[in-house]
């Protein structure tokens, strides 16, 4: 199952509405979320640290992958990795921050399994959707037994970023407005549901709900818009 959802994945195109990579040729998002070499370190599979909930939702969409209207997306600490030297390569126009680059990890997978951030994310490319499910860890406290608004906040746009990035390719995010509406409860299994909004040109809006995972709570909404990167200008 897991083998056929990443078939699907590397005929996933880099940019919706513009041409596809020809074969051979991979664009930035085939390259970030497909890796077979790096299976083994792919991060958004099950751990014993994941809840029920968490194990049910996975369970449920790598099904629902079966015939091919949602797949599955690997996830990587990317640590050394291709994706991170096509990203500044193609953007920091030769201005690396090298001396940190060797250590560097995505945020959203430095913690030790179960601590951090768990997560697990699926596209539906005809919807134009993301979909995540989040279980916090310990170490994402805010207020007592509840996670942190910046925790939440980093998973709303790693959703949202991928929505966009999937969308147009290499992105950034520009801005990012959230409404908390009720706190989460530390180690509960959580849906980020999130959607391209609108395209115009190089700016992708894009929006979200997270959600108990029975759906019954609504936690948070938020709303972002991310611009497309131009090869070669700077970033800095
Ligand atoms: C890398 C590997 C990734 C692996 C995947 C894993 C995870 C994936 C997910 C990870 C997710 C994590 C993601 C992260 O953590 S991204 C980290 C947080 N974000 C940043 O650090 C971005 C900082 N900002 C910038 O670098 C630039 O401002 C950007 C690149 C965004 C635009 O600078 P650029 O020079 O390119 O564009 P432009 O200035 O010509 O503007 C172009 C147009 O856009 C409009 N505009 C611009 N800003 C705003 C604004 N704030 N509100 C409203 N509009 C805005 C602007 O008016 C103009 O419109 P128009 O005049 O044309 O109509």
């Amino acid at each position: 199952m897991l083998r056929s959802c990443a078939a699907r994945l590397r005929t996933l195109g880099a940019g919706r509405g513009g041409a596809r990579p020809p074969a051979g040729n991979p664009g930035p998002a085939q390259r970030w979320f497909s890796s077979e070499k790096l299976s083994a370190n792919d991060r958004s599979l099950p751990n014993p640290s994941w809840n029920k909930d968490l194990r049910l939702l996975f369970e449920q969409f790598m099904k629902k992958c079966e015939d091919g209207s949602w797949t599955h997306m690997p996830s990587y600490s990317y640590k050394n990795t291709l994706s991170t030297q096509d990203f500044t390569t193609l953007i920091r126009d030769g201005k690396l921050p090298n001396k940190h680059l060797s250590q560097a990890q995505l945020f959203t997978r430095s913690y030790e399994e179960g601590l951090g951030f768990e997560y697990v994310m699926f596209y539906n490319d005809a919807e134009n959707r993301t979909i995540c499910f989040f279980q916090g860890g310990p170490y994402l406290q805010g207020a007592p037994g509840f996670l942190h608004g910046g925790a939440i906040s980093t998973m709303i746009d790693a959703t949202l970023g991928t929505s966009a990035m999937i969308a147009v390719g290499i992105v950034m995010t520009a801005n990012l407005n959230i409404t908390f509406k009720r706190p989460i409860p530390l180690g509960s299994a959580v849906v980020i549901n999130s959607q391209v909004d609108k395209i115009e040109g190089r700016k992708v809006f894009v929006s979200c709900n997270v959600r108990s995972a029975d759906e019954k709570t609504v936690y948070t909404e938020a709303t972002s818009l991310f611009i497309k990167l131009e090869p070669g200008k700077s970033l800095t």
